[in-house]
């Protein structure tokens, strides 16, 4: 089996392997440092360095907007999405602080926002389309507009790595879009229509129950495709969904450790790890979403979340808050002394 660029599976878990050892030599008890220690063996296997490198690190943020919004699936009105990338642009918003706090540089790419922003500075226009389309009435993307969406993603990535980035952060901004997020996990789960949909931006009693509708009207309308990851996403996705399931197929050939964020950051590793079951070793989960139907799909793939904080917001903010365990896990592979080293005595 090939993995990254051409190695063998041999020589993946050599690294793996070594990382262990190492870890393992240092001054603590093996495997005290729980959970740490998976993610600081799971990046010097994406690297292929048992001194793997978090910074510097980037969070990109996808943003477009939903045609599905006419059928009332959101607390708020579709504009919000072209106002949060003002407030993105001027540094206002949550993954702008928390990203800060992080040490991270931000990127917020216009993949389909339903609005002429060209005037905003500090925003990658890579606009596709003004908004999907109503993905009950029609599919939400043409097939020339999906793979433009997932080119976006691709070239954000290189982007990245030519601008030297060591570790990504994954976000998205578009009001509607745990809609279509709710629709690919079930489809990808083979879960039900209740067991995906979430209150998303915060709905009451009585818009869950019609998004819930929505959300089954949709699976049931493309329950044939569910074997076709890709045309799941067309069909049901969105443009900044497709972008990120494009920025997750190209991570692995640049050996990028990418942090997932909430549900619908999840929803694209879902396709994208369908698409390229390699992908699914560079993905790291920054935390499980209060949002209903995230838990399922962690599940899925397999994937243990670094927090868990009841948090439910989207653009990234998550991954900004687990950059930090990244770091740490790294910095316990390449700073932290040896039994040898200090001269501590290991287990009898
Ligand atoms: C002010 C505001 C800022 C946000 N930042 C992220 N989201 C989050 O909420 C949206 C998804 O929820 P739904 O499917 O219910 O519309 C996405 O834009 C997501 O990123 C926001 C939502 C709002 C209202
Ligand atoms: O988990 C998420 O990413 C999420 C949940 C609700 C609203 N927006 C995003």
């Amino acid at each position: 089996m090939l993995n990254f660029q051409g190695e063998t599976a041999d020589t993946v878990s050599d690294i793996s392997a070594d990382a262990r050892k190492r870890l393992d030599n240092k001054t603590k008890p093996p495997g005290s440092l729980g959970q740490i220690e998976a993610v600081a063996v799971q990046l010097a296997t994406v690297q292929g360095s048992v001194v793997p490198v978090v910074d510097p690190a980037r969070i990109i943020v996808f943003a477009a907007d939903h045609g599905i919004t006419a059928a009332g699936v959101s607390a708020y009105p579709a504009e919000v999405t072209a106002q949060m990338m003002a407030n993105f642009a001027s540094g206002g918003a949550a993954v702008c602080v928390l990203g800060a706090a992080a040490g991270a540089s931000l990127e917020v790419i216009d993949v389909g926002v339903n609005a002429d922003l060209e005037q905003l500075t500090g925003v990658v226009h890579a606009k596709v389309r003004a908004g999907s389309r109503n993905l009950l009435e029609e599919a939400a993307m043409t097939h020339e507009e999906l793979d433009s969406a997932l080119q976006v993603g691709r070239e954000a990535v290189v982007r990245a790595v030519e601008a030297g980035q060591k570790c990504l952060g994954l976000g998205e901004m578009g009001i509607g879009n745990t809609t279509s997020a709710a629709i690919l996990t079930g489809l990808m789960c083979g879960a039900s229509a209740t067991e995906v949909t979430g209150r998303g931006t915060g709905l009451n009693n009585s818009q869950l129950s019609l998004k819930q509708r929505v959300v089954a009207d949709a699976m049931q309308r493309h329950a044939l495709l569910a074997d076709d990851p890709l045309e799941c996403l067309r069909n049901a996705g969105g443009l900044e969904i497709a972008a990120l399931v494009g920025a997750m197929l190209e991570a692995p050939a640049h050996r990028l450790p990418v942090l997932v964020d909430g549900f619908i950051v999840t929803s694209a590793a879902l396709i994208a790890c369908r698409l390229k079951p390699s992908v699914r070793d560079v993905l790291f989960f920054a935390h499980q979403s209060a949002e209903t139907g995230h838990a399922l799909a962690l599940r899925q793939l397999a994937a243990q979340p670094l927090l868990q904080l009841d948090m439910r917001l989207g653009e990234g903010s998550a991954t900004a808050l687990a950059l930090p365990l990244l770091r740490g896990a790294a910095a316990v592979l390449c700073d932290m002394a040896s039994f040898a080293d200090a001269g501590v005595s290991t287990a009898e």
